[in-house]
């Protein structure tokens, strides 16, 4: 596997090594030894998430915060996404701005967003099926997030806003990074 660090210090692109044959594919999707000898730190993810979307729907943006915090590595098994991460992490110098890559079923490359990060994506394909391990739990009382068309953020989504669809918890989320504790 390689590990390319992105302009945002900590944030990694992930490209596993694919081995094709005449059967089809296989690939190590996580190996702990390998990732963290790549990215140069101890990661423990406790948790796998999963969840199932339909072209338009964007989900995010998110973090949960203070100890609750978690890092992503995010892969998707169907479809094609747009994935984000802005740096929230406020000693930051890169604080605000934001990384997006496609990551799709095909290449199955992976991004690697650290604590401190929300996290959000877009679903390009027809549906797409987006897997991710964290290395935090679940804590719904700690759950944060900023609106995906945050004017301070200015992201660039692949997709027109009037075609979007969100949960009613992302469209009430806080435009202004002032808002964010
Ligand atoms: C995140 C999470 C949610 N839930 C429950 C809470 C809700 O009843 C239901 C749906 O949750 P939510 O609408 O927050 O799901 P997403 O909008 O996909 O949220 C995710 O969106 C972006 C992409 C992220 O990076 C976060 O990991 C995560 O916040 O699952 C759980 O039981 N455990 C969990 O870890």
């Amino acid at each position: 596997m390689k590990a390319t660090e992105t302009k945002l210090k900590g944030c990694f692109i992930i490209e596993p090594t694919i081995f094709e044959d005449n059967r089809g594919y296989f690939f190590e999707s996580y190996n702990h030894k390998d990732f963290c000898e790549a990215i140069g730190r101890e990661v423990n993810f406790v948790q796998d998430n999963q969840s199932f979307s339909k072209k338009g729907v964007l989900r995010g943006l998110h973090f949960q915060k203070g100890q609750h915090a978690q890092a992503k590595l995010v892969s998707v098994l169907e479809g094609r996404i747009q994935d984000v991460a802005v740096d929230l992490r406020k000693d930051s110098p890169t604080f605000a701005k934001y990384f997006s890559m496609e990551l799709n079923s095909k290449d199955k490359k992976q991004l690697f967003v650290p604590r401190g990060f929300a996290h959000g994506f877009l679903t390009l394909s027809e549906s797409a099926k987006v897997l991710y391990k964290c290395d935090n739990h679940y804590n719904k009382r700690a759950e944060g997030g900023i609106r995906f068309d945050c004017h301070e953020l200015n992201i660039k989504w692949l997709i027109g806003t009037e075609d979007l669809l969100l949960s009613k918890k992302d469209k009430n989320l806080p435009n202004y990074l002032s808002t964010l504790t």
